[in-house]
């Protein structure tokens, strides 16, 4: 175990950090083109979405699963997770930054008032009126109109 499993909180930077050790370490940078990491992350989201497949709705915490089972999840979880900080890396996006600018830009598209307790889409028609119609300018600037 490094470091970094022992820490208790980890953020993206050291698995980025992480990640890129472990493929220079293999001389492993010429396999990890965004292309093949973009084809290596989907076929884990697939091995992530095998563990959920045929059991129907699974309770939150998934309460009646074997240790075992939990184990692999959180497995499957990880590799989805690395191979998307490498991914995220390897084309030159700060991962951390976009996920936050994200989230702004979604609290403006789902203001809580319209949003609230619905799970519509932001364009759905009911909520038209409420529509926020977003312009991205250059860079992290977001300006917003309201619709009529
Ligand atoms: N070229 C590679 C191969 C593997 N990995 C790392 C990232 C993933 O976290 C994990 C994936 O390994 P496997 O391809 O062996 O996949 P699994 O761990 O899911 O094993 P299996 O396919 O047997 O379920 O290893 C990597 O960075 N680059």
């Amino acid at each position: 175990m490094g470091e970094v499993a022992e820490k208790e909180s980890v953020t993206l930077e050291d698995l980025k950090k992480k990640m890129a050790d472990f493929a220079k370490e293999r001389n492993w940078d010429q396999f990890h083109s965004p292309r093949n990491l973009l084809l290596a992350l989907v076929g884990e989201v697939g091995e992530l979405s095998e563990i959920f497949q045929w059991k129907g709705e699974v309770p939150k915490g998934c309460p009646d699963w074997e240790e075992e089972e939990k184990v692999h999840l959180g497995e499957e979880l990880s590799d989805v997770l690395l191979y998307l900080v490498r991914l995220s890396d390897m084309c030159g996006v700060d991962l951390g930054k976009a996920a936050l600018r994200k989230i702004e830009l979604n609290a403006i598209k789902y203001p809580v008032q319209a949003s609230k307790g619905s799970s519509n889409k932001y364009n759905n028609s009911k909520n038209k009126n409420k529509e926020m119609q977003m312009t991205l300018t250059e860079g992290s600037n977001i300006s917003t109109t309201e619709s009529a």
